[in-house]
């Protein structure tokens, strides 16, 4: 029976896509799902344009014989996918441990080496590699990682000239997940499962 190309493709994104999750979730736990993000309206926000519309989305889209139900079918604007993967880093860096383990900080290497080849605007992704080659990622603490994020954020700002954020506020424009009981911590916290 000839296979569909489609389903292959479909399959392959779907790797892709788990292994991403696979990483994030290393970072973000199990709870964030449930949790609301603090500080997204902050007064510190540097930005005048952070209410983009969401995609459309049908519920149902036919290609050929597979039913792809609730799917978008409007391509996500740059500047929206910019805005979450930056809410994602920042409030990972907000998170990171004071003293991370070793597979932490193997980990949030691993998923900016990542960002940088498999982000999905490709121009976003070469400038980003480049920026990392000049400024190699830091993640010997929670100050460092926040403080380096902050740096290329900045270097990302400057280049699509926009306001620098200044970085002795960062903690205060991205603070930690509210969760009860610590279940927003990342897992392999030192409390949590001591040092690795
Ligand atoms: C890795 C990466 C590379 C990118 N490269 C490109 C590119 O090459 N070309 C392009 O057009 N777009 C690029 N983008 C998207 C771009 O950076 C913005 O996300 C997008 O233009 C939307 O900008 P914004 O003004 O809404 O605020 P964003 O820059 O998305 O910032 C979101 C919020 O973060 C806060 N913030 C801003 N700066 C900092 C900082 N330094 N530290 C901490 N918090 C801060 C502010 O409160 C701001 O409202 C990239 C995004 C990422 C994640």
């Amino acid at each position: 029976m000839p296979v569909n190309p489609l389903l292959a493709l479909f399959e392959n994104f779907e790797q892709v896509s788990n292994f991403v999750q696979h990483h994030l979730s290393n970072f973000i736990g199990p709870h964030l799902q449930s949790s609301g993000l603090p500080g997204s309206g902050s007064l510190l926000s540097i930005s005048s344009s952070t209410k983009a519309p969401l995609a459309k989305t049908t519920s149902s889209v036919q290609l050929g014989d597979t039913a792809v139900k609730g799917k978008s079918t409007t391509p996500v604007p740059k500047e929206e996918l910019g805005r979450a993967t930056w809410t994602l880093l920042h409030t990972l860096a907000a998170q990171y441990p004071d003293n991370p383990t070793r597979q932490q900080k193997k980990d949030v290497k691993e998923l900016v080496q990542i960002l940088s080849r498999m982000y999905p605007c490709r121009e976003c992704a070469d400038h980003f590699k480049d920026i990392l080659r000049a400024n190699p990622v830091q993640t010997g603490s929670h100050a460092e990682f926040s403080q380096w994020l902050c740096h290329v954020h900045n270097v990302v700002n400057r280049s699509l000239d926009k306001p620098v954020f200044p970085c002795e506020r960062v903690d205060a424009r991205w603070g930690k997940l509210e969760c009860e009981q610590k279940a927003c911590e990342i897992i392999g916290s030192t409390s949590l499962f001591g040092k690795i």
